[in-house]
């Protein structure tokens, strides 16, 4: 139903202005940050004020939410003094939208003026320092759809948008990262925040206990069925990205482990961790000023 045949990109130029245009004409907000809410992390817009919110099926060209613990919401407001549009609800691969279309938002953020973006999700844990309800900074991903052609950057490349080679050794913001860590000490987060690097798998199964063992080998310590494609698009259009996931459950790497994943679960370990990982992206929102400023001393 969503997808389009190949690899060529199913949205125009035309189309991204068009989105851009309807919503600069219906918000006065002017959003530098934009945040995407994880599996049943919607609530992490709860605070914020002047609030203009957007279903996305009233937004021309946007997808909409399939997934429970996605809400489906285009957020506009301000937080901690700083203007942001949060996504409540991302799309996916497995979803039926092609990755032009789950990346459709992140270059309507880049038209719309947005500078950073923040990334959150719920992913499975494979390292075995990792307990659930920690939240790991994103350190560098593994794009496995991307190594068998599932791309969002494939087909032509639209310069006006960026290059077509992007350089991904520098995904996440270093800086961004080192906030965030300095934040999680002073918020006494230190006990459940770790750093890792995140894996995309297409889903929607959960991991057989073989592919399991095959990603904690490749160096992976968590695996979720999001997020790489909307970093990729934007680092490819020059936005500042931080990455935040939330483990949700230990990814069983042993055969006599009895308990099985499901979403249900992931959405109760998300409800129990939000109000965390609330206050971390907060803090972060407010203080993002002092890297433009380079004042990130504490
Ligand atoms: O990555 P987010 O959207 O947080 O969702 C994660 O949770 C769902 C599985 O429970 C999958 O969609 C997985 O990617
Ligand atoms: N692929 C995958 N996605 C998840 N999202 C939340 N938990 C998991 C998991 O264990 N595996």
């Amino acid at each position: 139903m969503h997808t389009k045949g190949g690899t060529e990109c199913c949205c125009s130029f035309e189309d991204y202005n068009q989105t851009t245009e309807w919503l600069l004409s219906r918000t006065r907000h002017r959003p530098k940050i934009a945040v995407v809410c994880g599996s049943g992390l919607g609530l992490l817009a709860d605070r914020v004020i002047n609030k203009q919110t957007f279903p996305y099926a009233d937004i021309p060209h946007f997808p909409v939410s399939t997934v429970p613990g996605h809400e489906g919401c285009l957020v506009f407001g301000v937080l901690k003094g700083k203007c942001c549009v949060f996504m409540q609800g991302r799309f996916h691969l497995y979803e039926g939208y092609s990755l032009c279309k789950v990346t459709f938002p992140v270059r309507i953020f880049k038209l719309l003026g947005v500078e950073t973006l923040i990334v959150t999700n719920a992913s499975g844990g494979l390292c075995p320092d990792f307990k659930v309800g920690d939240i790991m900074l994103i350190k560098d991903h593994i794009n496995l759809p991307g190594f068998a052609g599932q791309h969002p950057l494939c087909g032509p490349n639209d310069e006006r948008f960026g290059i077509r080679f992007p350089c991904m050794s520098d995904a996440y913001s270093k800086e961004l990262r080192k906030l965030a860590l300095d934040i999680s000490h002073e918020l006494d987060y230190t006990n459940f925040v770790r750093e890792g690097v995140y894996c995309m798998v297409s889903g929607p199964n959960f991991e057989t206990i073989a592919e399991a063992r095959m990603l904690q080998i490749l160096g992976c310590d968590s695996v979720g069925m999001s997020t790489v494609p909307e970093v990729t698009v934007a680092k490819h259009c020059g936005l500042r990205v931080f990455g935040l996931s939330l483990i949700t459950n230990k990814v069983s790497l042993d055969y006599s482990r009895e308990e099985r994943v499901n979403h249900e679960e992931v959405l109760e370990i998300s409800k129990m961790r939000a109000e965390h990982l609330q206050m971390m992206v907060n803090t972060l929102i407010a203080r993002t000023h002092l890297l433009d400023e380079g004042l990130n001393t504490n």
